[in-house]
Protein backbone atom coordinates (compact mmCIF):
# COMPACT_ATOMS: atom_id res chain seq x y z
CA UNK A 1 0.00 0.00 0.00
CA UNK A 2 1.37 3.39 -0.82
CA UNK A 3 2.20 5.90 1.66
CA UNK A 4 3.14 9.82 1.76
CA UNK A 5 5.88 10.82 3.81
CA UNK A 6 5.58 14.53 5.44
CA UNK A 7 8.39 16.34 6.89
CA UNK A 8 6.34 19.04 8.65
CA UNK A 9 7.37 23.06 8.87
CA UNK A 10 7.24 24.32 6.17
CA UNK A 11 4.87 27.48 5.04
CA UNK A 12 2.82 26.62 1.80
CA UNK A 13 3.68 29.62 -0.96
CA UNK A 14 2.88 30.08 -4.61
CA UNK A 15 0.02 29.02 -6.93
CA UNK A 16 -1.56 26.38 -7.79
CA UNK A 17 -4.55 25.42 -10.02
CA UNK A 18 -7.90 23.28 -8.96
CA UNK A 19 -8.83 20.66 -11.49
CA UNK A 20 -12.53 19.24 -12.11
CA UNK A 21 -14.27 17.66 -9.16
CA UNK A 22 -14.82 14.15 -8.73
CA UNK A 23 -18.98 14.42 -7.60
CA UNK A 24 -19.36 16.47 -10.93
CA UNK A 25 -17.78 13.98 -13.26
CA UNK A 26 -19.32 11.02 -11.71
CA UNK A 27 -22.48 11.34 -12.24
CA UNK A 28 -21.91 12.91 -15.67
CA UNK A 29 -20.32 10.78 -16.88
CA UNK A 30 -23.67 8.36 -15.89
CA UNK A 31 -25.50 11.05 -17.82
CA UNK A 32 -24.03 10.58 -21.00
CA UNK A 33 -25.81 7.02 -21.36
CA UNK A 34 -28.88 8.18 -21.86
CA UNK A 35 -28.14 10.34 -25.25
CA UNK A 36 -26.74 7.15 -26.89
CA UNK A 37 -23.99 9.93 -28.59
CA UNK A 38 -20.82 10.89 -28.41
CA UNK A 39 -20.07 13.63 -25.83
CA UNK A 40 -16.98 14.71 -24.69
CA UNK A 41 -15.80 16.01 -20.96
CA UNK A 42 -12.89 18.20 -20.23
CA UNK A 43 -10.89 18.89 -17.21
CA UNK A 44 -11.45 15.44 -16.05
CA UNK A 45 -9.42 14.83 -12.44
CA UNK A 46 -7.50 11.20 -13.15
CA UNK A 47 -8.61 9.87 -9.95
CA UNK A 48 -9.36 6.06 -9.04
CA UNK A 49 -13.45 6.49 -8.57
CA UNK A 50 -13.27 8.44 -12.26
CA UNK A 51 -11.22 4.99 -13.69
CA UNK A 52 -13.94 3.06 -12.03
CA UNK A 53 -17.39 4.55 -13.45
CA UNK A 54 -15.11 4.33 -17.01
CA UNK A 55 -14.59 0.68 -16.35
CA UNK A 56 -17.80 0.00 -15.42
CA UNK A 57 -19.47 1.96 -18.39
CA UNK A 58 -16.96 -0.06 -20.98
CA UNK A 59 -18.49 -3.11 -19.18
CA UNK A 60 -21.90 -2.56 -20.64
CA UNK A 61 -20.69 -1.89 -23.98
CA UNK A 62 -19.99 2.23 -23.98
CA UNK A 63 -16.65 2.90 -26.06
CA UNK A 64 -14.47 5.23 -24.25
CA UNK A 65 -10.69 7.33 -24.38
CA UNK A 66 -9.29 9.43 -21.25
CA UNK A 67 -6.58 11.28 -22.52
CA UNK A 68 -5.05 14.37 -20.69
CA UNK A 69 -8.00 15.24 -18.88
CA UNK A 70 -10.60 14.61 -21.73
CA UNK A 71 -13.07 11.92 -21.80
CA UNK A 72 -14.60 10.86 -25.06
CA UNK A 73 -17.75 9.04 -24.62
CA UNK A 74 -19.24 6.75 -27.27
CA UNK A 75 -22.70 5.43 -25.08
CA UNK A 76 -24.32 4.33 -28.65
CA UNK A 77 -22.82 1.02 -28.28
CA UNK A 78 -24.71 0.40 -24.59
CA UNK A 79 -25.22 -3.64 -25.27
CA UNK A 80 -26.39 -4.57 -21.24
CA UNK A 81 -28.44 -3.34 -18.04
CA UNK A 82 -26.60 -5.62 -15.80
CA UNK A 83 -23.72 -3.75 -14.14
CA UNK A 84 -20.86 -5.29 -12.58
CA UNK A 85 -21.16 -6.60 -9.25
CA UNK A 86 -17.52 -6.10 -8.47
CA UNK A 87 -17.23 -2.73 -9.41
CA UNK A 88 -20.30 -1.83 -8.04
CA UNK A 89 -19.16 -2.81 -4.64
CA UNK A 90 -15.58 -0.66 -5.17
CA UNK A 91 -17.29 2.25 -5.81
CA UNK A 92 -20.54 3.78 -4.32
CA UNK A 93 -21.11 6.54 -7.04
CA UNK A 94 -22.12 3.56 -9.34
CA UNK A 95 -25.52 4.01 -8.25
CA UNK A 96 -25.77 7.60 -10.65
CA UNK A 97 -26.67 4.97 -13.53
CA UNK A 98 -29.87 3.75 -12.18
CA UNK A 99 -31.28 6.78 -13.87
CA UNK A 100 -29.99 7.05 -16.79
CA UNK A 101 -29.97 3.14 -17.33
CA UNK A 102 -33.18 3.17 -16.75
CA UNK A 103 -34.03 5.78 -19.23
CA UNK A 104 -32.36 4.02 -21.61
CA UNK A 105 -33.25 0.73 -21.48
CA UNK A 106 -36.29 0.72 -19.17
CA UNK A 107 -34.22 -2.15 -16.81
CA UNK A 108 -31.15 -2.41 -14.69
CA UNK A 109 -29.99 -5.05 -12.55
CA UNK A 110 -27.35 -3.71 -10.15
CA UNK A 111 -26.14 -4.74 -6.77
CA UNK A 112 -26.50 -3.24 -3.75
CA UNK A 113 -23.93 -0.48 -3.08
CA UNK A 114 -23.93 -1.10 1.07
CA UNK A 115 -22.49 1.48 3.45
CA UNK A 116 -18.62 2.35 3.38
CA UNK A 117 -16.35 3.96 5.85
CA UNK A 118 -18.29 6.75 6.66
CA UNK A 119 -21.32 5.07 7.58
CA UNK A 120 -24.54 2.98 6.53
CA UNK A 121 -25.32 5.46 3.21
CA UNK A 122 -28.41 3.82 2.68
CA UNK A 123 -30.46 4.28 -1.15
CA UNK A 124 -34.08 4.42 0.14
CA UNK A 125 -34.80 8.01 -1.09
CA UNK A 126 -33.36 6.80 -4.57
CA UNK A 127 -35.29 3.69 -4.93
CA UNK A 128 -38.52 6.16 -3.51
CA UNK A 129 -37.85 8.62 -6.19
CA UNK A 130 -37.53 5.56 -9.05
CA UNK A 131 -40.77 4.32 -7.87
CA UNK A 132 -42.61 7.29 -7.76
CA UNK A 133 -41.59 7.31 -11.72
CA UNK A 134 -42.98 4.22 -12.39
CA UNK A 135 -39.93 1.63 -11.87
CA UNK A 136 -41.46 -1.28 -10.80
CA UNK A 137 -38.15 -2.68 -8.24
CA UNK A 138 -36.99 -6.17 -6.37
CA UNK A 139 -34.79 -6.67 -3.82
CA UNK A 140 -33.16 -10.08 -3.55
CA UNK A 141 -29.79 -11.75 -2.99
CA UNK A 142 -28.52 -8.33 -2.67
CA UNK A 143 -29.11 -7.64 -5.92
CA UNK A 144 -32.05 -4.56 -7.37
CA UNK A 145 -33.88 -5.79 -10.67
CA UNK A 146 -35.54 -2.51 -11.82
CA UNK A 147 -38.12 -2.32 -14.75
CA UNK A 148 -40.43 0.08 -16.14
CA UNK A 149 -42.52 0.01 -19.09
CA UNK A 150 -42.14 3.69 -19.86
CA UNK A 151 -41.17 6.22 -16.92
CA UNK A 152 -43.52 8.45 -16.17
CA UNK A 153 -42.83 12.65 -14.99
CA UNK A 154 -44.27 13.18 -11.63
CA UNK A 155 -44.10 15.14 -8.70
CA UNK A 156 -40.97 13.60 -6.27
CA UNK A 157 -40.71 14.96 -2.53
CA UNK A 158 -37.48 13.89 -1.19
CA UNK A 159 -37.40 13.23 2.50
CA UNK A 160 -34.49 14.81 2.89
CA UNK A 161 -32.17 16.51 0.32
CA UNK A 162 -30.16 13.63 -0.47
CA UNK A 163 -27.06 14.92 -3.45
CA UNK A 164 -27.43 11.21 -5.23
CA UNK A 165 -31.17 10.73 -4.63
CA UNK A 166 -31.25 14.17 -6.72
CA UNK A 167 -29.22 13.61 -9.24
CA UNK A 168 -30.77 9.64 -9.80
CA UNK A 169 -34.12 11.20 -10.08
CA UNK A 170 -32.74 13.88 -12.03
CA UNK A 171 -30.99 11.47 -14.56
CA UNK A 172 -34.28 9.26 -14.46
CA UNK A 173 -36.86 12.15 -15.33
CA UNK A 174 -34.93 13.31 -18.71
CA UNK A 175 -35.94 11.11 -21.20
CA UNK A 176 -39.46 10.31 -18.82
CA UNK A 177 -43.37 10.98 -20.53
CA UNK A 178 -44.15 14.63 -18.91
CA UNK A 179 -43.09 16.91 -16.62
CA UNK A 180 -41.16 16.24 -13.05
CA UNK A 181 -41.08 18.01 -10.52
CA UNK A 182 -38.28 17.36 -7.66
CA UNK A 183 -39.44 19.29 -4.50
CA UNK A 184 -36.88 19.67 -1.43
CA UNK A 185 -34.20 18.89 -4.12
CA UNK A 186 -30.53 19.34 -2.92
CA UNK A 187 -28.62 22.50 -4.02
CA UNK A 188 -24.75 21.49 -4.10
CA UNK A 189 -23.12 23.16 -7.14
CA UNK A 190 -22.11 19.78 -8.77
CA UNK A 191 -26.44 19.34 -9.36
CA UNK A 192 -25.96 22.54 -11.35
CA UNK A 193 -23.16 21.16 -13.24
CA UNK A 194 -24.99 18.24 -14.03
CA UNK A 195 -27.87 20.08 -15.00
CA UNK A 196 -25.70 22.47 -17.95
CA UNK A 197 -24.33 19.66 -19.32
CA UNK A 198 -28.10 17.94 -19.62
CA UNK A 199 -29.05 21.31 -21.40
CA UNK A 200 -26.00 20.81 -23.53
CA UNK A 201 -27.37 17.95 -24.43
CA UNK A 202 -31.08 19.21 -25.20
CA UNK A 203 -32.82 18.05 -21.82
CA UNK A 204 -35.11 20.10 -20.76
CA UNK A 205 -34.45 21.21 -16.99
CA UNK A 206 -33.98 24.16 -14.57
CA UNK A 207 -34.00 25.10 -11.19
CA UNK A 208 -30.83 23.05 -9.81
CA UNK A 209 -29.54 25.29 -7.54
CA UNK A 210 -32.37 25.80 -6.16
CA UNK A 211 -35.12 23.35 -3.85
CA UNK A 212 -37.58 22.59 -6.87
CA UNK A 213 -36.41 21.26 -10.07
CA UNK A 214 -38.63 20.68 -13.14
CA UNK A 215 -38.00 18.29 -16.06
CA UNK A 216 -39.97 18.18 -18.79
CA UNK A 217 -39.26 14.79 -20.44
CA UNK A 218 -37.58 15.14 -24.52
CA UNK A 219 -37.56 11.54 -26.56
CA UNK A 220 -33.86 12.34 -27.83
CA UNK A 221 -30.57 13.72 -26.62
CA UNK A 222 -27.60 15.18 -28.68
CA UNK A 223 -24.01 15.33 -28.51
CA UNK A 224 -22.45 17.43 -26.50
CA UNK A 225 -19.27 19.06 -24.48
CA UNK A 226 -18.84 20.07 -21.37
CA UNK A 227 -15.86 21.67 -19.32
CA UNK A 228 -16.33 19.61 -15.66
CA UNK A 229 -16.72 22.65 -12.88
CA UNK A 230 -13.61 22.90 -10.22
CA UNK A 231 -13.59 21.00 -7.37
CA UNK A 232 -14.76 23.07 -4.45
CA UNK A 233 -13.63 20.18 -1.57
CA UNK A 234 -9.88 20.39 -3.86
CA UNK A 235 -10.49 24.24 -3.46
CA UNK A 236 -10.87 23.94 0.50
CA UNK A 237 -8.58 21.24 1.20
CA UNK A 238 -6.17 23.31 -0.28
CA UNK A 239 -6.80 26.44 1.16
CA UNK A 240 -6.91 24.62 5.29
CA UNK A 241 -3.52 23.71 4.44
CA UNK A 242 -2.60 27.09 3.20
CA UNK A 243 -4.01 28.15 6.62
CA UNK A 244 -2.87 25.93 8.84
CA UNK A 245 0.85 26.43 7.48
CA UNK A 246 0.74 30.80 8.32
CA UNK A 247 0.70 30.29 4.23
CA UNK A 248 0.59 32.84 1.53
CA UNK A 249 -0.86 30.86 -1.64
CA UNK A 250 -3.01 31.71 -4.81
CA UNK A 251 -5.27 29.09 -5.63
CA UNK A 252 -6.49 29.30 -9.76
CA UNK A 253 -9.40 28.18 -11.09
CA UNK A 254 -12.08 28.25 -8.59
CA UNK A 255 -15.39 29.27 -7.92
CA UNK A 256 -15.23 31.77 -5.13
CA UNK A 257 -19.09 31.46 -4.37
CA UNK A 258 -18.93 27.38 -3.92
CA UNK A 259 -16.51 27.94 -1.25
CA UNK A 260 -18.27 30.88 0.62
CA UNK A 261 -18.79 28.85 3.13
CA UNK A 262 -15.44 27.50 4.09
CA UNK A 263 -13.94 31.00 3.10
CA UNK A 264 -16.20 32.64 6.22
CA UNK A 265 -15.04 30.25 8.67
CA UNK A 266 -11.42 30.99 7.39
CA UNK A 267 -11.85 34.73 7.49
CA UNK A 268 -13.22 34.09 11.68
CA UNK A 269 -10.02 32.15 12.10
CA UNK A 270 -7.93 35.17 10.76
CA UNK A 271 -6.95 34.67 7.29
CA UNK A 272 -7.00 37.57 4.84
CA UNK A 273 -8.78 36.15 1.33
CA UNK A 274 -9.08 38.16 -1.83
CA UNK A 275 -11.60 36.64 -4.48
CA UNK A 276 -10.63 37.91 -7.97
CA UNK A 277 -11.78 36.37 -11.24
CA UNK A 278 -11.37 32.69 -10.97
CA UNK A 279 -8.98 33.21 -8.36
CA UNK A 280 -8.75 32.98 -4.62
CA UNK A 281 -5.35 34.42 -2.53
CA UNK A 282 -5.10 33.24 0.72
CA UNK A 283 -2.81 34.95 3.78
CA UNK A 284 -3.07 33.55 7.09
CA UNK A 285 -1.46 34.50 10.42
CA UNK A 286 1.51 32.80 11.76
CA UNK A 287 -1.30 31.50 14.55
CA UNK A 288 -4.54 30.84 13.93
CA UNK A 289 -8.13 31.87 16.01
CA UNK A 290 -10.44 28.73 16.82
CA UNK A 291 -13.55 29.37 15.36
CA UNK A 292 -16.28 28.60 18.03
CA UNK A 293 -18.37 26.08 15.63
CA UNK A 294 -18.28 24.13 12.59
CA UNK A 295 -21.98 22.52 12.08
CA UNK A 296 -21.89 20.49 9.11
CA UNK A 297 -25.19 20.99 6.43
CA UNK A 298 -25.98 20.85 3.28
CA UNK A 299 -25.07 23.46 0.88
CA UNK A 300 -24.66 26.22 1.20
CA UNK A 301 -24.14 24.99 4.97
CA UNK A 302 -20.62 23.98 5.77
CA UNK A 303 -19.75 20.58 3.85
CA UNK A 304 -19.52 17.54 5.50
CA UNK A 305 -16.77 17.23 2.96
CA UNK A 306 -14.57 19.71 4.50
CA UNK A 307 -14.92 18.63 8.14
CA UNK A 308 -11.94 16.44 8.93
CA UNK A 309 -9.70 18.80 6.85
CA UNK A 310 -10.55 22.00 9.37
CA UNK A 311 -10.33 20.14 12.59
CA UNK A 312 -7.21 19.27 11.30
CA UNK A 313 -6.48 23.26 11.82
CA UNK A 314 -7.94 24.02 14.37
CA UNK A 315 -6.10 21.26 16.32
CA UNK A 316 -3.33 23.73 16.58
CA UNK A 317 -5.49 27.08 16.49
CA UNK A 318 -5.63 29.48 19.52
CA UNK A 319 -8.69 28.26 21.54
CA UNK A 320 -11.64 26.12 21.08
CA UNK A 321 -14.01 24.50 18.86
CA UNK A 322 -17.08 22.78 18.58
CA UNK A 323 -17.52 20.38 15.16
CA UNK A 324 -20.81 18.79 14.64
CA UNK A 325 -21.42 16.20 12.00
CA UNK A 326 -25.20 16.17 10.76
CA UNK A 327 -25.09 14.59 7.99
CA UNK A 328 -23.02 10.81 8.16
CA UNK A 329 -22.98 9.22 10.96
CA UNK A 330 -19.70 7.93 11.27
CA UNK A 331 -17.14 10.58 9.75
CA UNK A 332 -14.80 11.20 12.86
CA UNK A 333 -12.24 7.91 12.18
CA UNK A 334 -9.80 10.89 11.68
CA UNK A 335 -9.52 11.53 15.45
CA UNK A 336 -7.86 9.15 16.36
CA UNK A 337 -5.26 9.42 14.24
CA UNK A 338 -4.85 13.19 15.07
CA UNK A 339 -5.06 12.32 18.59
CA UNK A 340 -1.94 10.28 18.00
CA UNK A 341 -0.29 13.26 16.79
CA UNK A 342 -1.02 15.30 19.71
CA UNK A 343 -4.38 16.87 19.25
CA UNK A 344 -6.77 17.08 21.64
CA UNK A 345 -10.00 16.27 20.68
CA UNK A 346 -13.25 14.92 22.32
CA UNK A 347 -16.04 12.81 20.93
CA UNK A 348 -19.68 13.22 22.55
CA UNK A 349 -21.80 11.33 19.41
CA UNK A 350 -22.17 13.62 16.91
CA UNK A 351 -20.10 16.30 18.48
CA UNK A 352 -16.60 17.09 18.66
CA UNK A 353 -14.33 19.50 20.86
CA UNK A 354 -11.17 20.12 19.97
CA UNK A 355 -9.01 22.54 21.71
CA UNK A 356 -6.31 23.71 20.27
CA UNK A 357 -2.43 22.62 21.38
CA UNK A 358 0.81 24.97 20.18
CA UNK A 359 2.18 22.04 17.89
CA UNK A 360 1.50 18.81 16.88
CA UNK A 361 4.06 15.81 16.40
CA UNK A 362 4.95 13.60 13.71
CA UNK A 363 3.80 9.82 13.58
CA UNK A 364 2.63 7.24 11.55
CA UNK A 365 -1.35 7.29 11.07
CA UNK A 366 -3.87 5.63 9.07
CA UNK A 367 -5.92 7.30 6.41
CA UNK A 368 -9.32 5.45 7.22
CA UNK A 369 -11.62 7.61 4.45
CA UNK A 370 -10.70 10.38 1.51
CA UNK A 371 -11.44 13.05 3.48
CA UNK A 372 -9.98 12.32 6.81
CA UNK A 373 -6.73 10.99 5.09
CA UNK A 374 -6.52 14.63 3.45
CA UNK A 375 -6.83 15.82 7.32
CA UNK A 376 -3.90 14.03 8.51
CA UNK A 377 -1.76 15.30 5.33
CA UNK A 378 -2.20 18.97 6.65
CA UNK A 379 -1.75 18.08 9.98
CA UNK A 380 1.75 16.20 9.01
CA UNK A 381 2.50 20.00 7.04
CA UNK A 382 2.39 21.40 10.37
CA UNK A 383 3.78 18.72 12.65
CA UNK A 384 6.91 19.12 14.08
CA UNK A 385 9.51 16.09 12.64
CA UNK A 386 8.07 13.27 10.09
CA UNK A 387 4.53 12.10 9.58
CA UNK A 388 3.47 9.46 7.43
CA UNK A 389 0.57 8.54 6.21
CA UNK A 390 -0.39 5.00 5.76
CA UNK A 391 -3.24 3.68 2.92
CA UNK A 392 -3.48 6.50 1.03
CA UNK A 393 -5.80 4.77 -1.70
CA UNK A 394 -8.72 6.42 0.04
CA UNK A 395 -6.94 9.76 0.05
CA UNK A 396 -6.45 9.20 -4.21
CA UNK A 397 -10.13 8.76 -4.76
CA UNK A 398 -10.66 12.23 -4.53
CA UNK A 399 -7.18 14.46 -4.82
CA UNK A 400 -5.33 13.95 -8.48
CA UNK A 401 -1.53 13.92 -7.47
CA UNK A 402 -2.07 15.70 -3.50
CA UNK A 403 1.49 15.42 -3.27
CA UNK A 404 3.05 16.96 -6.26
CA UNK A 405 0.21 20.06 -5.71
CA UNK A 406 1.74 20.57 -1.98
CA UNK A 407 4.96 19.97 -2.87
CA UNK A 408 4.36 22.74 -6.06
CA UNK A 409 3.52 25.22 -2.93
CA UNK A 410 6.82 24.16 -0.91
CA UNK A 411 5.60 21.15 1.12
CA UNK A 412 8.33 18.63 1.83
CA UNK A 413 6.35 15.81 1.03
CA UNK A 414 7.06 12.46 -0.82
CA UNK A 415 4.95 9.21 -1.71
CA UNK A 416 6.64 5.78 -0.97
CA UNK A 417 4.60 3.17 -3.85
C1 LIG B 1 -20.29 11.31 -5.30
C2 LIG B 1 -20.86 12.38 -4.46
O1 LIG B 1 -21.40 13.36 -4.95
N1 LIG B 1 -20.70 12.27 -3.14
C3 LIG B 1 -21.17 13.30 -2.25
C4 LIG B 1 -22.65 13.13 -2.01
O2 LIG B 1 -22.83 11.81 -1.47
P1 LIG B 1 -24.30 11.22 -1.38
O3 LIG B 1 -25.05 11.61 -2.60
O4 LIG B 1 -24.16 9.78 -1.08
O5 LIG B 1 -24.87 11.99 -0.12
P2 LIG B 1 -26.38 12.25 0.26
O6 LIG B 1 -26.65 13.71 0.15
O7 LIG B 1 -27.24 11.32 -0.53
O8 LIG B 1 -26.40 11.80 1.77
C5 LIG B 1 -26.71 12.66 2.84
C6 LIG B 1 -27.36 11.88 3.96
O9 LIG B 1 -28.58 11.30 3.49
C7 LIG B 1 -28.62 9.91 3.78
N2 LIG B 1 -29.36 9.23 2.71
C8 LIG B 1 -29.02 9.43 1.40
C9 LIG B 1 -29.69 8.78 0.39
C10 LIG B 1 -30.73 7.89 0.73
O10 LIG B 1 -31.36 7.26 -0.13
N3 LIG B 1 -31.04 7.72 2.05
C11 LIG B 1 -30.39 8.36 3.06
O11 LIG B 1 -30.70 8.18 4.23
C12 LIG B 1 -27.13 9.51 3.80
O12 LIG B 1 -26.94 8.30 4.51
C13 LIG B 1 -26.52 10.71 4.48
O13 LIG B 1 -26.66 10.60 5.87
O14 LIG B 1 -23.09 14.13 -1.09
C14 LIG B 1 -22.48 14.04 0.20
C15 LIG B 1 -23.11 15.09 1.09
O15 LIG B 1 -22.79 16.36 0.66
C16 LIG B 1 -20.97 14.20 0.07
O16 LIG B 1 -20.38 13.95 1.31
C17 LIG B 1 -20.39 13.24 -0.94
O17 LIG B 1 -19.06 13.58 -1.22
C1 LIG C 1 -17.71 11.04 0.69
C2 LIG C 1 -17.20 11.42 -0.46
O1 LIG C 1 -17.40 10.83 -1.65
P1 LIG C 1 -18.25 9.55 -2.04
O2 LIG C 1 -19.68 9.93 -1.99
O3 LIG C 1 -17.79 9.27 -3.43
O4 LIG C 1 -17.91 8.46 -1.06
C3 LIG C 1 -16.34 12.62 -0.57
O5 LIG C 1 -16.08 13.05 -1.71
O6 LIG C 1 -15.90 13.14 0.46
Amino acid sequence: MSKFVIHGGNRLQGEIRVGGAKNAVLPILAATVLSGKVSILTDCPNLKDVHTMIEILRSIGCRISFEDAVITIDTSTLSSYEVPEGLVREMRSSIFLMGPILGRCGKIKISYPGGCEIGPRPIDLHIKALEALGVKITEAHGFLECEVLGLKGCEIHLDYPSVGATENAILAAILAEGTTRIINAAKEPEIVDLQDFLQKMGAKIHGAGTSEIIIEGVKELREAEHRIMPDRIVTGTILAAGAATGGDILVTNAIASHVHPIISKLKECGCLILEKGDTLKLKAPERIRAVDTVKTLPYPGFPTDMQAQFMALMTVARGTSFFTETIFENRYKHVDELTRMGAKIKIDGRVAVIKGVKKLTGARVFAKDLRGGAALVIAGLIAEGITTVEDIVHIERGYEQFDKMLEQLGANIYKIK
